[in-house]
């Protein structure tokens, strides 16, 4: 149980602890920030509010043990962060239980959340290892009037402190993104995570606690981003953010220093579908991408661009797999569970009935119970209904009907953002035509949008980010490169 066991050291009379110098402790403020439930509406946990000179201590810990952590050798870090995926999968059940309480995520993709954590820290510990153990070596005389009498040894080195800012929607997996890429190349940490979702979040650091990560290496703070986020990005202690979220990524953009930054924003993933497409395929994809975590992913299907023809048969077999989703609460494994806050149903309802007075066809009836809002296809949406353009993050999918695919691709690339998108034909070469086409950072052919596999390259085109995620790209992001030149008294050629 959440707070229990190897967990009860990190609250102290109901209220979580925030993690600094390799203790639990409680915020000198006296606040706390308390965390609604989303399906029960009232409060369910409650983490410290912490303070700007907590922040600071926590800055300098960082500086100092990252430099110890620099000096450890690289088959070191990986194994005490293969200990912690190990101790993260061994937990996953109470970690799993506060994404329940805190974000209303289905029971069973909580737990499907933490192992596939457990297994990015693992496999970033592995590729970390491989990447970071080659450098390069290149020779002087490739370059026109040199001889061959300088050697440029190059490796990467670590930036220093990373701070890392994760969303609502994926508070584990989104954090340990940041944390294992940040770690293994010789960085310390420092945690902000979102509030809803802060909870799992701090039971997720304990199990770097309880691998054995030396002190001050890795810190989490909690507080409102709205009260702590300015001071943390605009924090000289800082040396690279990696942020994960909404249009706050663009504002920290402009406020951050002249530091590497790392932000993966929203999206408005468009599903092109063309008059050859597998109907089946396409409708079950339009279901997966659109609905599951009720809408609630960066990489959800937001909107549906779909050839005329084709139209009415696909929204028919829709509509039929939408009836089977199941619509309740979080515990009960439903497809369909409340969205993260009232706000987030209001803004939701919003872009409902503002496509309502447009004239958009219902495909279903609008039903909403506090925070739970029933799946709910909108079609023969026009440009000009601001569902056609906004992220819902919600259980509500807009189909646009066109009548050329490049209808479809302008509709695509008239957007601010360009995170990922979809396109469903049998022809491979219209697929791969569609693709170069789409501005976005990745097209997947014949399926819904995805993250994962989390090796791969992730990232967002306009207002969708800066840079690339996925393991790798994240391991090469938070490193810079050091050179060291040999120069040699006189021109020397290998010749055996
Ligand atoms: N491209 C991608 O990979 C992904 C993008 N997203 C996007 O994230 C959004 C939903 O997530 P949501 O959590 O609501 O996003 P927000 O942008 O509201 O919050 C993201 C994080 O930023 C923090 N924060 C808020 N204000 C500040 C500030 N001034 N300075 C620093 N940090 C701050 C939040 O903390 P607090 O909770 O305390 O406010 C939270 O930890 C959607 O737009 C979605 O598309 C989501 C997942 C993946
Ligand atoms: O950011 C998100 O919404 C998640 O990382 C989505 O991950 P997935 O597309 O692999 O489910």
């Amino acid at each position: 149980m959440a707070g229990t066991g190897v967990f009860a050291e990190i609250i102290d009379e109901e209220v979580y602890n925030y993690y600094a110098d390799g203790e639990w402790k409680k915020s000198a403020s006296g606040k706390f920030v308390s965390i609604i439930n989303p399906t029960t509406r009232t409060p369910q946990y409650k983490v410290q509010a912490c303070t700007q000179e907590e922040v600071n201590k926590v800055m300098d810990a960082a500086k100092a043990a990252q430099k110890l952590w620099a000096r450890t050798p690289l088959w070191k870090r990986a194994e005490l962060l293969h200990k912690a995926a190990a101790i993260l999968k061994e937990h996953k059940n109470p970690i799993a239980e506060c994404l329940v309480k805190e974000i209303a995520k289905p029971a069973k993709d909580a737990v499907t959340e933490v192992v596939r954590s457990g297994d990015l820290v693992s496999y970033t510990a592995e590729d970390g290892v491989r990447i970071l153990g080659e450098g390069k070596l290149l020779v002087s005389d490739s370059f026109p009037g040199n001889e061959r009498s300088k050697y440029c040894l190059s490796s990467k080195i670590p930036l220093g402190v990373v701070l890392a800012i994760p969303p609502f929607n994926y508070p584990v997996n989104l954090a340990v993104s940041k944390i294992a890429p940040a770690l293994i190349a010789g960085n310390a940490l420092v945690l902000k995570p979102p509030t809803q979702g802060a909870v799992a979040a701090l039971h997720m650091i304990h199990c770097f606690h309880l691998a054995g990560f030396p002190k001050g290496l890795i810190s989490c703070v909690t507080g409102k981003g709205s009260e702590i986020g300015d001071f943390l990005t605009m924090h000289p202690g800082v040396n690279c953010i990696s942020f994960t979220g909404g249009d706050t990524g663009i504002v920290i953009s402009k406020k951050a220093g002249m530091i590497p930054l790392q932000m993966e924003l929203g999206g408005k993933d468009a599903c092109i579908v063309l008059e050859d497409a597998d109907l089946d395929l396409v409708a079950a994809n339009i279901v997966k991408g659109g609905y599951s975590y009720s809408g609630q992913r960066c990489t959800a299907v937001k909107v549906v661009l779909i050839m005329e023809s084709v139209a009415d048969a696909v929204v028919e077999k829709v509509k039929a797999k939408m009836a089977k989703l199941t619509i309740g609460p979080p515990e009960e494994n439903c497809d369909i569970t409340p969205v993260v806050s009232e706000s987030s149903a209001n803004f939701v309802e919003g872009l409902v009935m503002d496509a309502k007075q447009k004239g958009a066809t219902f495909c279903q009836e609008y039903r909403r119970e506090g925070n739970l809002i029933w799946p709910l296809l909108l079609d023969q949406v026009r440009p000009d209904m601001r569902i056609a353009w906004e992220e819902p993050f919600g259980p509500v999918l807009p189909v646009i009907r066109i009548s050329s695919v490049e209808e479809g691709i302008h509709h695509c690339n008239a957007s601010n953002f360009g995170l990922q998108g979809c396109v469903f034909t049998r022809d491979i070469n219209k697929a791969i035509m569609i693709s170069d086409a789409m501005e976005t950072g990745t097209v997947q052919i014949n399926s819904a949008p995805a993250r994962g596999p989390d090796h791969f390259p992730f990232q967002g085109l306009k207002d969708s980010g800066i840079g690339s995620q996925g393991i790798t790209n994240s391991i090469n992001m938070m490193t810079k490169i050091k050179s060291t030149v040999i120069n040699l008294p006189s021109p020397s050629y290998t010749m055996g």
